[in-house]
């Protein structure tokens, strides 16, 4: 069982609490409370202070195809049942256009498109990072590298709010294992998509999110609408997500949905699961509304242009 899974079951009960879990808390996290305006960090300052944070808030800008729950009429397949324990899926789909327009590093950019799903690279029981859940508890997502957390209508900059305290709060544990996961879902894109590992670059926004059925305080909390990850953060070339929680058992709703011109295509999320694909346009997706519990997940993802690349979070 995972801790995510047990640590939410007391933050925020849900009626899919199995009874007789083991009540824990979460001592050392302390609440950012309103923030003071200094410690403020809002997104677009984040953002204009180099990239920054811009997840949700520009996926508004490809609105108009159908959200929610599946359309009627749409035809699903599923790609990856929640149960489904899969060592190496993959569907290669040709590339879009896209890389055209951006500079080519060759033996990176992607020649070769599709999309991976593995259950085989991480393991359920690590996935623990309970420092970073103490967060998450409260807010709706955790940027690990700017150390934005956005918290209702505010983002919070949990380094500058915490400073040098912030070392009593993340544990160096959760970033070392960010740092051997990261590595070893860019070591499982390189190999499928045949390129060297050493020409892939971590790239912003790399983030926490926590995805529930409670309304969308502000833009930035709007998980579902369809996007392109290129279009949507520009730098990407690989996006990996990798998932905390189980569809169906921690919550309901919240598929991830490749939206093919024929048909959709599902990946249930599965703790431990990393879905990854190139990032432009042949893998336009977006996620279901979460109908109860919580779903929780990490994107990471890779550039191949050395510019927007950056270095694994660091505590302090
Ligand atoms: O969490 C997911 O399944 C998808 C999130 C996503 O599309 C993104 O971060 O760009
Ligand atoms: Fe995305």
């Amino acid at each position: 069982m995972l801790w995510p899974r047990l640590l939410w079951s007391v933050a925020a009960p849900s009626r899919r609490t199995p009874p007789g879990r083991v009540p824990l808390s979460c001592p050392r996290c302390p609440v950012p409370g309103r923030p003071r305006p200094a410690a403020i960090l809002l997104l677009l300052s984040a953002a204009a202070g180099g990239g920054g944070l811009v997840v949700w808030s520009r996926l508004r800008a490809q609105d108009g195809i159908t959200e929610g729950g599946i359309p009627a009429g749409g035809v699903t397949e599923v790609l990856a049942h929640r149960s489904d324990n899969l060592r190496d899926k993959f569907v290669e789909i040709p590339c879009s256009e896209d890389y055209d327009s951006h500079k080519r590093f060759e033996g990176c950019t992607p020649r070769k498109c599709g999309r991976g799903v593995t259950d085989a690279v991480i393991t359920r029981e690590e996935l623990i990072f309970p420092s970073f859940f103490c967060f998450l508890f409260q807010a709706s997502i955790l940027d690990l590298h700017s150390g934005a957390l956005s918290m209702g209508k505010h983002f919070v900059n949990l380094y500058r709010y915490f400073g040098d305290k912030i070392q009593d709060i993340f544990t160096e544990e959760d970033f070392a294992l960010y740092r051997d996961v990261r590595q070893r879902i860019q070591q499982r894109i390189a190999q499928v998509f045949g390129i060297s590992s050493s020409a892939m670059y971590l790239t912003k926004p790399t983030f926490f999110s926590r995805m529930n059925s409670t309304e969308a305080k502000t833009t930035h909390d709007e998980y579902w609408h369809p996007h392109v990850d290129k279009v949507t953060y520009g730098s990407f070339d690989y996006t990996s997500l990798l998932y905390l929680s189980d569809y169906s058992e921690d919550f309901g709703g919240g598929r991830f949905l490749f939206m093919d011109a024929d048909s959709n295509k599902t990946v249930e999320p599965r703790a431990g699961r990393v879905s990854f694909f190139t990032s432009g346009s042949e893998n336009l997706h977006r996620v279901e509304k979460v109908q109860w519990g919580t779903r929780f997940a990490i994107t990471i993802s890779f550039t191949c242009d050395p510019e927007y690349g950056i270095g694994d979070p660091l505590l302090g």
